[in-house]
């Protein structure tokens, strides 16, 4: 079961390496570790498992993050439509990748946080708003998906990730919560 020390903090070069592209249908191991992936962001979201287990809260994570170079992500992104109390995207991505992204920019209203930073980083973190990205499953099943607002700022966060990139690198240093005309404020 993955817990937070199995997670590498900024200073490992690992988080700055752009990670490989795995076999297709995945390996038995890279499936098994999809779903370890998948459990612990589900885990993180338990108040009870997340108390017991010391976790911070994620909506995905990354194998750089756990010093396993290869281009797997997993999301957890729960629903915030009240209606709709399953998860609004829950899954576990093999070689992601951005096909087309919209012009238009969106971010969080409250900056994005990051279980390799220990550290608060204010600021607006600015993506696009939409995307569309093509992935392969645990099954080795082609997927191509057109994700909005939260499910793709959460996706292009864990692609970051994978490609060596910090959300940190796309705020404006000189003034952090400076946002141009038309960027989408998602809160
Ligand atoms: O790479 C994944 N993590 O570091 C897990 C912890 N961060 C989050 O869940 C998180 C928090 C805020 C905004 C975004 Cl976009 C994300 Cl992803
Ligand atoms: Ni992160």
């Amino acid at each position: 079961m993955i817990t937070m020390d199995d997670i590498i903090r900024e200073g490992n070069p690992t988080l700055r390496a752009v990670a490989k592209e795995v076999p297709i249908p995945p390996t038995a191991e890279d499936v098994e570790l999809g779903n370890e992936m998948l459990q612990f962001l589900k885990n993180s979201q338990d108040p009870v498992k997340a108390e017991e287990l010391h976790l911070r809260g994620g909506v995905g994570l990354a194998a750089p993050q756990l010093d396993i170079s290869k281009r797997i992500i997993a999301v957890h992104v729960p629903s915030t439509d009240p209606e709709k109390p399953e998860s609004s995207l829950s899954t576990v991505m093999y070689n992601p990748k951005v096909l087309s992204h919209s012009v238009q920019e969106a971010c969080l209203g409250e900056g994005e946080g990051c279980l390799s930073v220990d550290r608060e980083v204010p600021g607006y973190v600015v993506r696009a708003a939409r995307i569309t990205v093509s992935y392969f499953d645990a099954e080795g099943e082609a997927h191509k998906v057109r994700l909005k607002n939260y499910e793709a700022i959460v996706v292009q966060h864990e692609i970051d990730h994978i490609n060596g990139i910090m959300f940190y690198d796309h705020i404006n240093d000189q003034n952090p919560l400076h946002l141009k005309d038309g960027v989408l404020v998602i809160d």
